[in-house]
């Protein structure tokens, strides 16, 4: 089991994976690179959770095969792995403590550390006096909480993250999300799955989207948003706009002070900055603005035979084709 430091954390190469008639992930690869936040991305049913099964060992691909650090995943890996599922799955009726010792020494950790570590932890989450509360006596965010202390307990390299925050108030998510950075600062890779695409966009550099079970765009956020570039500014103005603007540009998005114009075909941003001041326009700020995540994933993943793309989004794989 020799493991490089500079192999991809994960490397996913040619994974299939099927429920009976259903192929639930496709032919999938991707290589993670060591230390990064990557956004498993996808709409419902694209195979996301079926994905991180398989590299938390809980299921086992039908072809293909899953890299760790370089070595083909085993048995000891889970141990070097945190997963924090979205269904959520403590023993409600054991203590706080004693649930994390427990689920502490099943990944490897000695009584004691597992302890000394979960007190650190639970003290950071302001839950120090919970220690002998049952599960079920706590909130569902302070379960969360306990939750994704289990899941941080044992130094994992590798932390799994679904839907980290639903259902946590902002004080409490802020927190979190602190402490996922400080984990990663601290050379912990990290997979974060979710819908919520402004988060992405803030954690994130790395992005993987599945669809119907197919890898359909992975790369670094800043390129792909790039890549999507749609040619569009900003541009901030004092005053009124001249009328005129309107009748040599297309105007997006206009508020009191702002207006959005995409370049036409063969024009630049010089181009648009010098027209704009030729017709009167008192410019205070032009800015490129760049697709949203959220604009590309609806685009990626909208289907020829839907109406519109948030009904796409909603879609099950069985009902629609995809556009590609
Ligand atoms: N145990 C199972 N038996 C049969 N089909 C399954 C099973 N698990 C998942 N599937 C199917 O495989 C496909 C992918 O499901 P998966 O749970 O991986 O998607 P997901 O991307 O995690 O979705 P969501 O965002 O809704 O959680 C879906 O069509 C789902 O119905």
């Amino acid at each position: 089991m020799t493991a490089h430091s500079s192999a991809p954390v994960i490397e996913v190469r040619n994974v299939r994976k099927t429920y009976g008639e259903k192929v639930a992930v496709d032919d999938v690869s991707f290589a993670m690179p060591p230390d990064a936040i990557l956004g498993l991305l996808g709409p419902n049913g694209a195979g996301k959770t079926s994905l991180i099964r398989m590299i938390t060992t809980i299921t086992a691909p039908d072809s293909g095969t899953i890299y760790f650090s370089g070595a083909p995943l085993s048995g000891y890996h889970p141990t070097q792995i945190g997963y924090l599922p979205e269904e959520r799955g403590l023993y409600k009726s054991m203590y706080v403590g004693e649930q994390l010792l427990y689920l502490g020494q099943l990944k490897g950790m000695s009584a004691r550390d597992a302890e000394d570590r979960a007190r650190e932890w639970l003290a950071k989450f302001e839950l120090g006096g919970h220690w002998k509360k049952k599960v079920e006596e706590l909130s569902k965010g302070m379960q969360q909480q306990v939750q994704f202390i289990a899941t941080v307990l044992h130094d994992p390299k590798l932390l799994i993250l679904d839907e980290p925050f639903s259902g946590l108030d902002p004080v409490n998510a802020n927190r979190m999300r602190a402490e996922i950075l400080r984990l990663h600062a601290q050379g912990t890779a990290v997979i974060f799955s979710t819908h919520r695409m402004e988060q992405v966009e803030e954690l994130c550099e790395y992005i993987v989207l599945i669809d119907q079970g197919r890898n359909i765009l992975q790369g670094k956020v800043r390129e792909i948003r790039r890549e999507f570039n749609e040619h569009r500014y900003r541009i901030t103005y004092a005053g009124q706009l001249p009328p005129a603007v309107g009748q040599h540009h297309h105007l997006l998005n206009p508020t009191v002070s702002t207006v959005d114009i995409k370049l036409q075909p063969g024009e630049d941003s010089n181009d648009l900055l010098r027209s704009l001041l030729n017709l009167g326009v008192q410019i205070q700020g032009f800015q490129e603005l760049l697709p949203s995540l959220n604009e590309i994933f609806i685009k990626r993943v909208t289907r020829l035979d839907q109406s519109t793309p948030e009904e796409a989004l909603m879609a099950t794989p069985s009902s629609a084709h995809a556009n590609r």
